[in-house]
């Protein structure tokens, strides 16, 4: 086992790159970077054999996973987490996975939906290569300064326009659907930064779109809108040109939080950490370093949208919020002036809005319509 860990340069090199480890790292993490801690039980012995002859690193639940003997359903379902992985076996002694099994909401269908393109894609393209190319990825920009300097300038909230061609709760949005074309006019008319959605299945949207609008000139900071359950994601948004990613607290344990938070600073990007209720808000400030927090008014296990989402958890823990210096943004359903200025006095000092801009002939000039005034860049 030893000499199996210590001829494994890339499982070293890449969790070194993940700065030092800290108190919070998965014991085994430390056990592969370091070689010399015992691996406590076999499942774990089987799980690193595995990863080592697949090229594979592990995620952080994982781990805990094969130390412990529990699931990462039970896992998640401790911290209160109400969406399942489907966990497809993966190592031998896994055994068969339940087939039969049904996703209790859409959360639930998108997430296990994403176990197997992601898994599709890392057959394809192995981390050891998407850390690679994301070496290569032109430095990323400052999301948060690009949201606090449109903030004062403008004394609205910054806007985070999301290019959004469709969604499982409204169908298709716009028909003539040009990212690029659309991130333009976004920029011009004022966006401090633009969210693109990644997920194909459900929104419609790709990886190519990111790529494209990176590569087209345009300057604002681009939040990678996906649905993240592996590092191996991350990485990829990385190569692709993201500045800063979505991380969904209904699907992440803390551990992953984590851990994919400590990547994200790794790499320069901004993490846009999502929360729905109080719950997943008092878990993510339990966790350190947490910069920006999105409140988002829509359930993604119902579709129910109610602005008053974002006032209610303002109110609740607004004071804690200020004082560690965190930036809340206000997401979804947002579609007048007095919508924005709603969430705007609950304290949010930015926006993220897809549906109210796409949906316009010229969603550029959707952005005065929705402030009630030009934005300035
Ligand atoms: O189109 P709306 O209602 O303006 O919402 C935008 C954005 O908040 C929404 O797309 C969103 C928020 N969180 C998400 C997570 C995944 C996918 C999409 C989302």
């Amino acid at each position: 086992m030893e000499s199996l860990l210590a001829a494994a340069p890339f499982h070293v090199a890449a969790f070194s790159s993940v700065s030092s480890p800290s108190a919070h790292s998965p014991s085994v993490l430390r056990s592969v970077s370091g070689g010399r801690r015992a691996v406590r039980c076999a499942a774990a012995k089987e799980a690193i054999l595995y990863a080592l002859e697949h090229d594979e690193m592990f995620n952080s639940e994982e781990v805990i996973q094969w130390e412990s003997g529990k699931t990462i359903n039970s896992i998640a379902a401790a911290q209160g987490i109400r969406i399942r992985r489907r966990c497809r076996p993966r190592y031998p002694s896994e055994g068969s996975g339940d087939d039969k099994a049904v996703p209790r909401n859409i959360l639930e269908q998108i997430v296990w939906d994403k176990e197997v393109e992601v898994s599709q894609r890392k057959a394809k393209k192995p981390l050891k290569s998407v850390v690679e190319s994301s070496e290569h990825a032109p430095p990323a920009r400052d999301f948060i300064g690009a949201l606090t300097a449109a903030h004062s300038r403008n004394g609205v909230p910054a806007l985070i326009a999301e290019v959004k061609k469709a969604s499982p709760s409204r169908g298709v949005l716009r028909e003539n659907f040009n990212p690029v074309e659309i991130a333009q006019a976004y920029e011009k008319n004022g966006a401090a930064c633009l969210s693109i959605l990644t997920d194909e299945k459900h929104f419609q949207g790709s990886f190519e779109n990111l790529e494209t609008v990176r590569n087209s000139g345009v300057q604002c900071p681009l939040l990678c809108k996906e649905f993240v359950i592996d590092i191996w994601q991350i990485y990829y948004a990385r190569s692709k040109g993201a500045d800063a990613i979505l991380l969904i607290a209904a699907v992440l344990p803390d551990l992953d939080m984590k851990y994919m938070l400590r990547i994200c600073k790794n790499l320069g990007m901004t993490a846009l950490i999502e929360v729905h209720d109080e719950k997943e808000l008092d878990r993510v400030l339990r966790i350190d370093g947490v910069e920006l927090i999105g409140i988002n008014n829509r359930s993604l296990e119902t579709f129910v949208v109610d602005t008053s989402n974002t006032r209610m958890l303002m109110e609740k823990r607004g004071d804690i919020i200020k004082e560690r210096g965190i930036l809340v943004v206000g997401e979804s359903g947002l579609f007048t002036p007095d919508d924005v200025a709603y969430v705007h006095s609950a304290g949010v000092s930015a926006v993220l809005v897809g549906e109210s801009l796409i949906k316009e002939e010229d969603p550029g000039q959707a952005i005065a319509g929705l402030f009630g005034k030009e934005l300035l860049s």
